[in-house]
């Protein structure tokens, strides 16, 4: 059975005027390796640890500003929360559509809330906490073309035509502001759309975008600006000790213009002086290790990397099922082409590398988590195609093989073609982390042995489901198996609100 909504009730939650109040007793392990009786062992001991929890559950009116505002992705988000916000329906060759937000797990996902007379009970996951609606969302952004957003949905080719019609008048009068241009970080075949740019030092630049977000917020009147990057694929940035290793360094090469500061560094730059969260959409090292410690010294949400949509997506749930089964993955071949003007960016070799690092670590923390399957530095031998074919325009094809080795030296091998509707698969992904980001805000915490409360690290791995390279504190684990990602999500929000972690267990049927 299906409810809408529900309240807890429990002596560790407290409903008041402003926030949600809960206690919840986080249960873990502290693990010991101790000689006894002569011999190393290892000991687990169980352990609870008291948490207190507090969510301000006044939602915010929300403005989301895109860096590629006019891309494919940015223009599809757009005109698809205008869409679900007007009630649009549209004809297709098929039926008559309606608007739904279909990919979001905010919007379209469902948690089990508990079971009633011998029947499951399941709830929207946007039930868990007070969040803001996305209809409500007020767009804006950047773009290196000044195309506006109903020409851009038409250079898109996302939408069907009779969507497209009913959309322009909404998005015909919002033209991206200038966004800053450096062609040494991305593909030359992407200066012909670069009409629309900020001129000046990058100083001078960084200084223009913070008061594009202060003009923004007074003229929009929204409470909280997110701002994401959905903008083309960077090449890496050189890390470089002297330059972008620390906060210092970084601004102080800043005051240089050092030629070394990608656009979107800048663009993170301005957020965390704004203490506006950035979120990166794309697999770049936006986040130097200057710009790090920047966001933690600041405490301002920076999230990343890489949106998390399809053929990795897909990677990150078969390889945990193949582990998780004991069966040895052995060689992962990804392959996709498509036709969008990613693609086109992704098809500089420089570009491209960004986003074979991010479509291929994704499997490392599943094959470290077993021994039994492999040794000490043996992983899969894992390859990273991507083509361009402009025919196909954002309807990705990713063709997928894997081999594994089983029982008694058998082999597997499973091939998948996936066809990845690039925007339709990433836009409501986009409008998770834009939801969750402006949640996590209003989240505060403290543990028993912790002074007062605080808010989340500001490197938001809580976003890490939703991204192909989880941006993570420094020292702490990389999680990339969707439903450990998934499941680490849920059950925070679910400690907010008193509940306990869902564990499958249901030990009343067993
Ligand atoms: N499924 C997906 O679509 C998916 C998944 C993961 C990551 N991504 C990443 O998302 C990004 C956007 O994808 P897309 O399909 O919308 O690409 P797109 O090329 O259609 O849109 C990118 C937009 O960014 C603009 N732009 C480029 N540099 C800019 C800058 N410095 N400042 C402001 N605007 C700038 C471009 O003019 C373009 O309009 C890409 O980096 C892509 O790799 C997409
Ligand atoms: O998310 P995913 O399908 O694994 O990876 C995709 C890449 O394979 C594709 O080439 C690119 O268009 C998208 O930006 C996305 O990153």
């Amino acid at each position: 059975m299906f409810i809408e909504n529900f309240k807890v009730e429990s002596p560790n939650v407290k409903y008041t005027e402003t926030e949600i109040q809960s206690v919840y007793n986080y249960e873990t392990t502290e693990l010991v390796h101790e000689n006894r009786n002569g011999t190393y062992q290892w000991i687990v001991k169980p352990k609870s640890v008291k948490y207190e929890f507090k969510t301000n559950t006044h939602v915010p009116k929300l403005g989301v500003m895109l860096v590629g505002w006019g891309g494919n992705n940015g223009s599809t988000l757009t005109g698809g929360v205008i869409a679900n916000r007007e009630g649009i329906s549209w004809a297709t060759k098929d039926k008559i559509q309606q608007a739904n937000y279909f990919g979001s797990l905010t919007q379209a996902s469902a948690i089990r809330v508990g079971s009633f007379q011998g029947e499951e009970i399941y709830a929207p996951f946007k039930s868990l906490l007070p969040m803001v609606n996305p209809d409500d969302i007020v767009f804006g952004g950047w773009d290196i073309s000044d195309m506006n957003l109903a020409d851009a949905m038409g250079r898109a080719k996302v939408f069907d035509i009779d969507l497209q019609k009913q959309l322009r008048p909404y998005m015909e009068s919002m033209v991206p502001l200038p966004g800053i241009y450096d062609p040494d970080f991305i593909a030359a075949n992407q200066e012909e759309r670069a009409n629309n740019v900020i001129k000046g030092t990058k100083k001078e630049q960084v200084a223009q975008i913070i008061k594009d977000i202060k003009e923004f917020k007074a003229a929009t009147k929204v409470d909280r600006v997110v701002v994401l990057w959905t903008a083309n694929t960077e090449r890496y940035s050189n890390l470089v000790v002297g330059l972008n290793d620390t906060t210092e360094n970084l601004l102080a090469a800043l005051d240089r213009n050092e030629a070394e500061i990608s656009p979107s560094t800048l663009y993170a730059i301005a957020c965390v002086m704004e203490n506006v969260p950035f979120i990166n959409g794309s697999p770049q090292n936006t986040f130097v290790p200057g710009l790090i410690d920047f966001a933690i010294e600041k405490n301002s949400l920076i999230g990343g990397d890489d949106f998390k949509s399809g053929q990795t997506k897909m990677k990150s749930v078969l390889v945990d099922f193949l582990v998780g089964a004991g069966i040895k993955p052995t060689s992962i071949v990804s392959y996709n082409h498509l036709g969008n003007n990613d693609g086109m960016n992704l098809s500089a070799p420089q570009t491209f590398r960004s986003k074979e690092i991010s479509k291929s670590n994704v499997v490392d923390d599943m094959v470290n988590s077993n021994a039994l399957l492999y040794e000490p530095g043996e992983h899969p031998d894992h390859v990273v195609v991507i083509k361009y074919v402009p025919y196909v325009g954002d309807s990705k094809r990713a063709m997928d093989e894997y081999t594994s080795e089983i029982f008694m030296g058998g082999k597997s091998t499973i091939v998948l073609h996936n066809t990845c509707e690039d925007s339709l698969l990433a836009a409501p992904i986009i409008l998770d982390l834009v939801l969750l980001a402006e949640l996590s805000t209003r989240i505060q915490f403290k543990a028993e042995k912790e002074g007062k409360f605080h808010s989340f690290h500001p490197v938001a791995t809580i976003l890490s489901y939703l991204t192909k390279a989880p941006l993570v504190p420094p020292g702490t684990p990389v999680v990339n198996a969707l439903s450990k990602q998934r499941a680490m999500l849920e059950n925070i929000l679910r400690a907010c609100v008193g509940l306990a972690p869902e564990n499958n267990m249901i030990l009343e049927y067993k």
